[in-house]
């Protein structure tokens, strides 16, 4: 008994001794202190060996775990990378910040010049700029409801219409003194086409229609807005939803595709984004625009903060106070690029369809695409897209603890009993 339980102590000594521990000898267990005859020796070294094996399979084994677990955690990336992504990174909060053009200005040289412009900004140039947009604005809309009342219909009102809208958009321009540059193609209507564009303000639909006057798919919005936009934008063809009624939405789809068959009077202008981004990023197209069965055609629309910012937090500011803020800068600088219509390729979906307009506007306008669908903004996740989110996960934990040899059998049951 004595002589059996020398050895065990023997093999825990040796076992924390360190790394050479299973190359150990009858000579080494000597050099231990510990007096054995050669058969008790080797017997003794035997018996240390096999509880060395066992101890390193252990060890082995443990590592294999560690390592399977990391696996695991890396096989299951795409889950990780967007709650990674979400967290390190914020996309998209980032997508709805508002520039922030800080105070460069604000030395002892400049301070100055910059006080005499906010004098002449607020006090000179808004006065001028607001009596001018309301004076032209009344005009122009009061010819508007003219030729819609008298003018026969025809294409002699078709483009009297054009012309007025046209021109409303002009004097709305030109009340921020806004620079548009355009590069390519400037849109002609025709049936059959839809023309999409990425989304930072409801001024948007301006800067395009004094190009060329769009028809556009648009929020319904309380307020003198939405007055403009039953008694005056409704005349030309717009279509409005509301975004939080699902019932709304299917209309509004129906309305479209009818709109697009018909030789509409006004080209349509869609927002897939279906809500404004900061013009630094580009949220999720939605599918509907490219669902029509008709030429897509993509503007990308890229503003110059040198000014201002044109984008439009419409939960932290009201569009009048964003009008405000324009019309008090210096000026409103943007490019506008006219893409090459797109068409549905053969076997493509209408979201991979989506996906590639996105990226051609997004290369265009200098945007970072991001995976968010914008409205996000205004629902959170539902209970059942949080729970298809876990089973995602946990199925992808399970399978692969199932797939590892290595990993422990009473482990992965373990595991199954608690996911
Ligand atoms: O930025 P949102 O979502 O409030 O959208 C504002 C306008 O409705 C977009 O046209």
């Amino acid at each position: 008994m004595g002589k059996e339980s020398k050895p065990r102590k023997a093999s825990m000594m040796i076992m924390r001794t360190g790394s050479n521990r299973l190359n150990m000898s009858s000579d080494d267990l000597g050099g231990l202190g510990l007096d054995f005859n050669n058969t008790s020796q080797n017997k003794v070294a035997d018996e240390i060996d096999e509880t060395l094996r066992k101890e390193e399979k252990i060890r082995v084994s443990g590592n294999a775990c560690a390592h399977g677990l990391l696996r695991d955690v890396l096989d299951i990336s795409s889950t990780l990378e967007e709650g990674a992504a979400a967290i390190v990174d914020d996309s998209f909060t980032r997508c709805f910040n508002k520039a922030s053009l800080g105070n460069w200005n604000f030395n002892a040289y400049l301070l100055p010049f910059w006080v005499l412009g906010v004098l002449l900004r607020y006090f000179v140039l808004f006065p001028l700029r607001l009596a001018w947009l309301l004076a032209s604005f009344v005009v122009l809309n009061i010819l508007f409801a003219l030729s819609r009342l008298i003018m026969p219909k025809g294409a002699l009102k078709l483009r009297v219409e054009r012309k007025l809208v046209q021109l409303i958009a002009v004097c709305w321009v030109a009340s921020w003194s806004a620079v548009i540059i355009c590069h390519g193609p400037k849109p002609t209507p025709s049936k059959g086409r839809v023309w999409v564009s990425n989304h930072t303000s409801m001024i948007d639909w301006i800067v395009l229609s004094q190009v060329t006057p769009f028809a556009a798919v648009m929020q319904k919005h309380p307020g003198w807005l939405g007055l403009v936009q039953t008694f005056i934008m409704d005349g030309f063809g717009c279509i409005y939803f509301n975004r939080k009624s699902a019932k709304d939405r299917d209309k509004v789809a129906r309305t479209i595709k009818e709109y697009v068959k018909n030789d509409g009077s006004f080209p349509l202008l869609i927002f897939p984004e279906g809500t404004c981004v900061n013009n630094q990023y580009s949220t999720m197209f939605k599918k509907g625009a490219f669902d029509l069965d008709c030429a897509v055609c993509p503007i990308a629309v890229k503003y110059n903060k040198i000014f201002v910012d044109a984008f439009w937090s419409s939960r932290q500011q009201s569009f009048t106070m964003h009008l405000f803020e324009l019309m008090t800068s210096w000026a409103v600088v943007a490019d506008v690029y006219f893409l090459e219509p797109q068409y549905r390729r053969e076997g493509e979906t209408s979201i991979e369809f989506a996906s590639r307009v996105q990226a051609m506007i997004a290369r265009k306008a200098r945007l970072k695409v991001v995976p968010w669908n914008g409205m996000l903004k205004y629902f959170k996740p539902s209970p059942k897209l949080c729970e298809q989110k876990r089973e995602i996960f946990g199925s992808a934990i399970k399978k692969r603890l199932k797939e590892d040899k290595d990993f422990p059998r009473e482990a992965v049951e373990t595991r199954e009993g608690k996911t």
